[in-house]
C-alpha cells in the first residue's frame, strides 16, 4: 500500500520570531539562524514525524509583517499562504510563530491569516524569555480571541517542543479541519488601522508586561546605539576582526603548512622525479595544499561573524551606519547584506531579498561584490605577507593587519562610491521611504548554533578546495608541463608549454598593469575561484623551477617588484573575479543586464585602478 502523503505545514510569522529554529529542531534540518530580521529569504521544505506517526512536510517562509508583501522574500511568504507560488500547494495548516517577548506584530499577523480560511495553531515562541521576564500571556483568553489552538515553546531548548506536537498530533487525530472560505484582501490604510487597533485589543486583554522597562537590552544600546560611542566600537570590532584574521590563525597555519612540506618531502623522497611527482608535489599539494592552509582565517572571519549575528549586534551596526550609508546612496537594509558579503557575495545578494524598492535593491546587488568575501582572504595573505614586512606599529599594531585593514576598507570604500555614482545616475523617482528597523533583543548566541555553522562553512570551503580548486589547479598543472620542451632546448621548460602562450597572449593588456605572463596563467581560471589565484600561481612558479623547495611567497618576493604585487592586490579588490557571483546577479534581477554592467564596469575599475597604483608605485620607485 502506498504511503499517504504526507500534511503539508507552513511556518508563518514575522521577522526573528524563530521559525528557523522550529524548522530546525522539528526536522533536524541546518538551516540559517540570526539574530535579526531577514535571515530567511527563501522557503524551505523539511520532513518529519510526529510521535504519534503522522508525517509532516513542513515549510519554512521568509518573515512577514503581514500578507500585504513588499519585499521580494515576504512575496515568497504570500504567494505560499495564498496557494499562489507555482512550485508549492497551499498548505492544509499552518504554525504561526510569534515571539513571547513582543507579541504585537505576530498577533496582528496571526488574526490577518484567519482570513485566509486555512486551519492555524498559534505558537507562542521564546517562552523562556518571556517568564525570565514575567512577561504573562493569558492563552485561554488567546485561544479563545482568535478560535485557534495556542501553544508555547522553546525552538532552542530539547523538550521545547512537545507542546506544539502534542497539540498536533491531537488536531491530526481529528482530521485536519477543510479550510474555509478565503475572504484575505490586501488590506488599505483604514483596515491597518483598524487590525492595529484590534491586535491592540488583544494584548490589553491577554498579556500582561511587567513593570520596569529598563532591560539589559536598553542598558547597552545607552552606549553602542551613541553616535559617537557606538561608531568607535563598531569600527573597533571590525579592526579587531581583522586583525584577528591575520594574527590569531598564524600558528596554525604554520602548523598546516609545516604538516604539506613535510608531505612533499616524503613524495619528492619515494617517487621518482618526472611527471607523477610534478603533479603530486606541484598541483595537489603545492596548488589545492596552498589553498587549504587558508582555513584557520576563514574560521576565524565566520566565527566573529557567526557570533555578531547571533548576538543581536548586526541591526545595531546597520542602524548606524545608515546615515553614513544614505549619503552614499544606499539604504539603511543594504547594511546586512553588505556585511554577509564579508563571507561571499552570494549569500548577500540573496540577502538583499528584504528590500523593496528595486532601486535600491539593484544598486545594493550591484556593489555586493566589492566587499571583501572569504574567497580573496588568500590572495590578500599571500602578497601581503611576501611584500610588507612584518613589523608593528606603536608596538601593537602589525603593519600586515594594517594593510589587510587597509584593503577591506579599499573595498567598503569603492562600494560606497561606485553607489553615489549609481544613485546620481538613476536618481529618477521619489526617495526611499525611511528605514524602519527592528532591534532585537541581545541573546547570548547558542553554542551548538555557532559551532553548526562554523563546521557547515568550514566543510564548504574544504569541499571547494576538493572540487573546483581541483580541477583548476589539475587544468593549470597540464597547461604549465605540456607541450614539454623539445630535445636540447635552451630556455625553460615552461616557455614552451601552453600556458606560457596563453599568458603571452594577454600580454598586451596585463603588461600595462604590471602584470606577467604568469599572472595571467593564475587569474583567467580564477574566474571560477578566486583562490585559485593562489593555487595557480602556486603550481606555474613550482613547474617552472623544476619543484624548486622555495616557499611560494619567498619565490614571489624575488620575481616581483612591490609595485607589481600592489597592483595584483589592487586587482582582487575590484574585477569581478568569480563567475557563481555573476550567475546569482542574473538571478536575482532576472535578467542579464544587471550582470553585464557589473561586469563591465568591476573590470574597467580594475584595470584603472592596476593601472594607476602600478604607475605610480613605479614612480614612488617601487618598481
Ligand atoms: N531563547 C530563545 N531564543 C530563540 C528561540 N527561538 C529562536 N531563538 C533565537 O532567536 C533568533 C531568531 O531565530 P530564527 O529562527 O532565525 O528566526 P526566524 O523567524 O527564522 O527569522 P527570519 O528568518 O529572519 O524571519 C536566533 O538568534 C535564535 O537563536 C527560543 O525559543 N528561545
Ligand atoms: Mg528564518
Amino acid at each position: 500500500m502506498p504511503e499517504p502523503d504526507p500534511y503539508r505545514l507552513a511556518l508563518v510569522g514575522p521577522p526573528n520570531c524563530g521559525k528557523t529554529s522550529l524548522f530546525n529542531a522539528l526536522t533536524g534540518a541546518r538551516q540559517k539562524v540570526g539574530n535579526y530580521a531577514g535571515v530567511t529569504v527563501e522557503r524551505k521544505v523539511g520532513l518529519f514525524t510526529t510521535p504519534a506517526a503522522n508525517r509532516i512536510e513542513l515549510i519554512d517562509l521568509p518573515g512577514t509583517h503581514s500578507l500585504r508583501a513588499r519585499s521580494p522574500d515576504e512575496a515568497v511568504t504570500r504567494d505560499v499562504v495564498l496557494g499562489r507560488h507555482p512550485a508549492e500547494p497551499a498548505p492544509q495548516l499552518m504554525l504561526v510563530v510569534v515571539d513571547a517577548v513582543a507579541p504585537r506584530s505576530g498577533l496582528r499577523l496571526a488574526m490577518e491569516l484567519v482570513a485566509t480560511g486555512l486551519p492555524m495553531i498559534v505558537v507562542l515562541n521564546m517562552i523562556d524569555i518571556a517568564r525570565h521576564r514575567k512577561i504573562e500571556i493569558d492563552r485561554a483568553a488567546l485561544q479563545a480571541e482568535l478560535g485557534v489552538p495556542v501553544v508555547t515553546s522553546t525552538a532552542v531548548r530539547k523538550g521545547g517542543l512537545e507542546e506544539l506536537l502534542t497539540t498536533l498530533d491531537a488536531t491530526l487525530a481529528e482530521g485536519v479541519p477543510e479550510a474555509g472560505p478565503n475572504l484575505w484582501a490586501p488590506p488599505d490604510a483604514a483596515d491597518l488601522r483598524l487590525s492595529h487597533r484590534a491586535a491592540d485589543r488583544l494584548i490589553a486583554r491577554a498579556v500582561t508586561l511587567p513593570p520596569e522597562h529598563d532591560t539589559l537590552t536598553h542598558r547597552i544600546d545607552k552606549l553602542l546605539l551613541h553616535p559617537v560611542f557606538g561608531l568607535a566600537f563598531l569600527l573597533g570590532l571590525l579592526f579587531v576582526m581583522f586583525q584577528a584574521v591575520f594574527s590569531w590563525a598564524a600558528p596554525v597555519m604554520d602548523l598546516i603548512d609545516g604538516s604539506f612540506t613535510a608531505v612533499a618531502d616524503l613524495i619528492r623522497a619515494h617517487v621518482p622525479e618526472g611527471l607523477v611527482q610534478s603533479f603530486l608535489v606541484d598541483a595537489v599539494i603545492g596548488g589545492v595544499g596552498g589553498v587549504v592552509i587558508f582555513l584557520p582565517q576563514i574560521v576565524i572571519l565566520f566565527l566573529f561573524i557567526l557570533l555578531l549575528e547571533d548576538l543581536g549586534y548586526m541591526a545595531r551596526a546597520a542602524f548606524l551606519m545608515d546615515r553614513i550609508m544614505g549619503g552614499a546612496g544606499l539604504h539603511g537594509r543594504a547594511f546586512i547584506p553588505l556585511l554577509s558579503s564579508f563571507a561571499c557575495a552570494i549569500p548577500g545578494i540573496m540577502a538583499t531579498r528584504v528590500i523593496d524598492n528595486p532601486r535600491d535593491r539593484f544598486t545594493t546587488i550591484l556593489v555586493a561584490p566589492l566587499m571583501t568575501c572569504s574567497a580573496r582572504i588568500p590572495v590578500y595573505t599571500l602578497i601581503v605577507s611576501a611584500f610588507i614586512p612584518a613589523r608593528s606599529i606603536f608596538g601593537i599594531f602589525s603593519l600586515q593587519g594594517l594593510v589587510m585593514f587597509g584593503l577591506y576598507g579599499a573595498g567598503i570604500v569603492s562600494a560606497l562610491a561606485v553607489s553615489a555614482v549609481a544613485k546620481f545616475l538613476f536618481a529618477r523617482g521619489e526617495p526611499s521611504p525611511p528605514f524602519m528597523l527592528d532591534l532585537p533583543d541581545y541573546k547570548i548566541p547558542q553554542g551548538r548554533s555557532v559551532a553548526i555553522g562554523l563546521w557547515t562553512r568550514a566543510m564548504a570551503f574544504l569541499k571547494r578546495a576538493g572540487t573546483t580548486i581541483f580541477t583548476m589547479t589539475v587544468v593549470i598543472w597540464v597547461l604549465a608541463t605540456f607541450p614539454q620542451a623539445p630535445e636540447g632546448a635552451t630556455q625553460p621548460a615552461i616557455l614552451y608549454s601552453f600556458a606560457a602562450g596563453i599568458g603571452k597572449l594577454l600580454e598586451p593588456i596585463l603588461s600595462p598593469i604590471g602584470f606577467n605572463w604568469q599572472m595571467a596563467v593564475a587569474i583567467v581560471p580564477a574566474m571560477a575561484a578566486r583562490e585559485i589565484a593562489v593555487a595557480g600561481l602556486a603550481t606555474v612558479y613550482a613547474v617552472s623551477e623544476g619543484g624548486g623547495e622555495a616557499v611560494l611567497g619567498t619565490l614571489l618576493a624575488s620575481q616581483w617588484s612591490l609595485a607589481t604585487a600592489l597592483s595584483f592586490l589592487v586587482w582582487f579588490i575590484f574585477a569581478p573575479q568569480c563567475i557563481s557571483t555573476l550567475a546569482v546577479i542574473k538571478r536575482e534581477t532576472g535578467s542579464g543586464k544587471w550582470m553585464w554592467v557589473t561586469v563591465a564596469y568591476m573590470f574597467a575599475l580594475a584595470w584603472l585602478a592596476c593601472f594607476l597604483t602600478y604607475h605610480l608605485a613605479v614612480l614612488i620607485g617601487w618598481g
